[in-house]
């Protein structure tokens, strides 16, 4: 049984081809090359048709090799000594790797029972973690079980309400009370000075 299957641009002429690899051998692949007289990649060490391709071994895991686990499930491992992260749909169980993420434990407890993405891409995390990832992978998450994410509801804008308490009255009188006194000394003095 082939483990492995690769849809790849040929070597030579780029055309898109199929290839199954069993263990490190390749073992089968689409006729395209054989019809034109070259077969060379059949007797291709994986890893070096792997390097050729471009493709990291984790990608061509076959859909038959994921298996599928709820959101509940993956969220039930969320301590130290038993941590499960959800990251680009994939599951990872971390356990392992707690003690040696150069980011620490907390931040990978932090970001169990829910979808990780966000944090993990967020550190810019390097090629060479994301390369570490395949090690812990066990399986995809199914997105239907993913409880969907809260939105933000902004506030609701206050309806204007004129001020009617008393404070709003009493500053409104701060501000009349000396013009009307104002206003009296000038009547005041206006008929004074007729007299
Ligand atoms: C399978 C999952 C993960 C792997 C394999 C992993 C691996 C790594 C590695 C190798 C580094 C060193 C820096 C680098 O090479 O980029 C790192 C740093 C770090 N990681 Fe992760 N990580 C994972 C998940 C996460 C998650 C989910 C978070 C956030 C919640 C996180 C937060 C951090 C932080 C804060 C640093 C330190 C960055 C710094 O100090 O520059 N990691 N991780």
């Amino acid at each position: 049984m082939c483990n492995f299957k690769i849809l790849q641009g040929c070597f030579r002429c780029h055309k898109k081809i199929v290839a199954y690899i069993r263990s490190t051998w390749l073992c089968k692949q689409s006729s395209h090359h054989r019809e034109r007289g070259f077969d060379a990649t059949l007797s291709l060490r994986k890893d070096l048709y792997l390097r050729r391709s471009g493709i990291k071994p984790f990608s061509l895991r076959m859909a038959s090799d994921r298996k599928l686990h709820t959101f509940e499930e993956v969220a039930k491992h969320n301590q130290t000594k038993d941590c499960w992260l959800i990251i680009s749909g994939k599951v990872y169980d971390v356990t392992p790797f707690m003690e040696d993420h150069p980011g620490g434990d907390e931040v990978l407890l932090s970001a169990t029972g829910k979808d990780a993405t966000n944090d993990f891409e967020d550190v810019g995390h390097s090629d060479s973690a994301r390369d570490m990832m395949e090690k812990y992978y066990i399986g995809e998450i199914d997105a239907s079980t993913v409880p969907l994410k809260r939105t933000y509801i902004p506030p609701q804008q206050a309806q204007y309400n004129p001020d009617k308490t008393p404070e709003f009255v009493i500053k409104i009188l701060q501000f009349l009370v000396p013009l009307l006194i104002l206003g009296l000394a000038f009547v005041v003095r206006h008929y004074t000075k007729k007299e």
